[in-house]
């Protein structure tokens, strides 16, 4: 049985790690750098409270959290390798990512040059084709949500806001009429809100600010539903990227350039690194 399966099932505790450095702090709790003993595999330990996730009501958004990350197995997506709770706090065992929050190095850089923006998109692309093959959207592709590898590559985590949309092929051969609405989930969006959310985030990082930024949330929400795209006049960014944004940022969700085409756009064929890997 290989070590990863057997990490899947295994019963966790804390004795089973040495817990280093806090990488941080997450929503509802700490993350600390630990190693599992027996394998000395380094890994983040995130822990949570569990009294700050009642209060919260989070615990079916952590299981399904948990559910979908943990099957998912790709080289630009974190991996969770499984979880443990105790008396007061649940674990998750997550994979470790080396050179940090991308947030943190977007605000030292300010923005990004176009070939490192284009093989960050490129290489979410990839991990949105994959998750979106497999019913998965994710809903909160942001800076803040996104991991570098130990070679420079992105890992999109923190699937918090995942979703499984419903298989509609498992449940067309039965009828709709007897499932309850619980079933039926009304998963309002499909997975073109992942392409708009992609868009927004080649825009900050060709800018570094988001499009459509404005002082107050009703200002940002009109500019939003108005797609009220302006591309400012510095820092100079070539028209093959902004001819990528606008068509991310569409609003009417069929019409969005969908992934695979994204990754035949002239912008990404000239500026994305194929590794995925931004060798600067
Ligand atoms: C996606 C999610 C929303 N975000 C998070 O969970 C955040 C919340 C806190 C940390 C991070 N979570 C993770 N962080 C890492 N690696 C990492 C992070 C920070 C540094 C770093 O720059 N320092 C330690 C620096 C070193 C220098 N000093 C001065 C400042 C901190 C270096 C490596 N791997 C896996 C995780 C994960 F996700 F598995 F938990």
């Amino acid at each position: 049985q290989n070590a990863v399966s057997e990490a899947a099932q295994k019963r966790w505790t804390t004795s089973d790690f040495d817990v280093g450095k806090p990488l941080g702090r997450g929503k509802f709790g700490h993350v600390y750098l630990a190693r599992e003993k027996r394998s000395n595999h380094i890994v983040a330990l995130k822990v949570l409270f569990k009294t700050q996730l009642q209060q919260s009501q989070v615990e079916h958004q952590l299981r399904r959290e948990v559910e979908i990350q943990s099957h998912l197995r790709h080289p630009n997506i974190l991996r969770l390798y499984g979880y443990f709770y105790d008396q007061k706090r649940v674990y998750l065992i997550l994979e470790y990512a080396a050179r940090g929050e991308l947030y943190k190095e977007l605000q030292k850089c300010k923005y990004f040059s176009e070939r490192r923006a284009a093989t960050y998109v490129a290489s979410l692309a990839r991990a949105l084709i994959y998750c979106h093959g497999k019913h998965v959207i994710h809903r909160d592709i942001k800076p803040e949500n996104l991991l570098i590898g130990a070679q420079g590559e992105l890992k999109i985590a923190d699937f918090g806001w995942s979703v499984h949309t419903f298989n509609r092929r498992r449940t067309m051969c039965g009828t709709l009429d007897y499932l309850p609405p619980e079933m039926v989930e009304s998963v309002e969006h499909d997975a073109s809100v992942d392409i708009w959310s992609l868009g927004i985030l080649c825009y900050e990082f060709l800018y570094g600010v988001p499009p459509f930024e404005a002082r107050e949330h009703s200002e940002t929400y009109k500019r939003i539903v108005q797609v009220d795209l302006k591309f400012p006049p510095k820092p100079i960014v070539s028209s093959y990227a902004k001819d990528l944004i606008s068509q991310m940022l569409v609003k009417e969700s069929t019409q969005r350039l969908a992934l695979h085409k994204l990754l035949e756009h002239p912008w990404i064929v000239q500026n994305a690194d194929a590794s995925g890997i931004y060798r600067g």
